[in-house]
């Protein structure tokens, strides 16, 4: 057996720097400006190609069917793509919590579409599996492109960019956010003039979701506050989880052994390079 097939293909979590919401497109979806940052923080997945045309997950998620799970999906748009007859075993390990902001389900997506590239020997360039992965959700492309990245448009318009990589203490309140009641609600901010990358260089950027997010959800207000008195604190995406940044390892350490039950937390990497980049 070739030791592709026995490989561990990483998954990495998104966190987004800033999230400014400019306007708004004639389909309801919202025109974002954001900066995406990979973390050392990765689900899963062990693939095993099949010769029958069979896409198949032998331990689903809990609560997401196996047809509705973003590697069967992905796996299931690179074919009709492609018309390969090939199939796949697809064994998904998760640790990014779901629905947290962090771009979980993308980023699988975005590794089953890299990983079958090769082991079913498509051969497609980058840009294509992006174009696949857009239809799967608007965080696709950034996982495929690989690259720590200022995003405008709905996301999928990407520069890439080079940024420190600090350390984060993620936390994760536990409350899963409804990302369209979110986008939906009458009190979002939806028209913040946009900036340039110079200008999110220099700070003064903040998640335009916030706001809405901490009215709704508490447990995310207080997690916030609480993550305050260790520096500037963000929301990820749409939250719920957030996060701080710390130049040294040992202080986040510090923080997180600080962590109130049952919040989880993870001290983490940022990373300017997906770990399959070099694939
Ligand atoms: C905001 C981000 O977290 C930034 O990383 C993501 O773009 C959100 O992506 P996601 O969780 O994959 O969200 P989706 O499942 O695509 O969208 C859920 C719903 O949120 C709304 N939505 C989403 C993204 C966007 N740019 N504008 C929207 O209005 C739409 O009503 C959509 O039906
Ligand atoms: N492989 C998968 N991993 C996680 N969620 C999946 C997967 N497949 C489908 N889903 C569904 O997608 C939903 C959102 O998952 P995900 O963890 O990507 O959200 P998120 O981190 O909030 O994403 P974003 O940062 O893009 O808003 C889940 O609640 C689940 O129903």
């Amino acid at each position: 057996m070739p030791p592709e097939t026995r490989r561990i293909w990483p998954a990495p979590a998104k966190i987004n720097l800033f999230l400014h919401i400019v306007g708004r497109r004639a389909d309801g979806y919202h025109l974002l400006q954001t900066v995406f940052q990979f973390v050392d923080l990765c689900d899963e997945l062990r693939l095993r190609p099949r010769d029958d045309d069979q896409i198949r997950l032998p331990r689903p998620l809990p609560g997401v069917p196996p047809q509705q799970d973003l590697c069967v999906r992905a796996a299931q748009a690179l074919r009709a793509h492609t018309g390969c007859r090939l199939g796949v075993d697809i064994e998904l390990s998760k640790r990014i919590p779901m629905g947290g902001g962090l771009g979980g389900g993308s980023s699988d997506a975005a590794t089953t579409l890299l990983a079958l590239n090769r082991l079913w020997q498509l051969d497609l360039p980058r840009d294509e599996l992006a174009a696949i992965g857009l239809a799967l959700g608007a965080d696709v492309p950034v996982f495929v492109g690989g690259r720590a990245a200022w995003a405008e448009g709905v996301g999928d318009r990407l520069t890439p960019i080079e940024l420190d990589e600090p350390w984060y203490l993620i936390v994760d309140p536990g409350v899963a956010v409804a990302t369209a009641g979110v986008f939906g609600h009458p009190k979002l901010t939806r028209h913040t003039p946009p900036i340039t990358i110079s200008q999110f260089r220099s700070g003064s950027t903040g998640n335009d979701c916030l706001a809405v997010v901490s009215a709704l959800y508490p447990q995310i207000d207080a997690a916030y506050r609480w993550l305050a008195r260790f520096g500037q604190a963000h929301l990820s995406g749409t939250g719920g989880c957030l996060f701080v940044r710390f130049d040294a390892r040992q202080a986040a350490d510090v923080a997180q052994a600080q962590l109130p039950a049952p919040w989880r937390g993870w001290v983490v990497r940022g990373l300017n390079h997906h770990p399959l980049l070099a694939d």
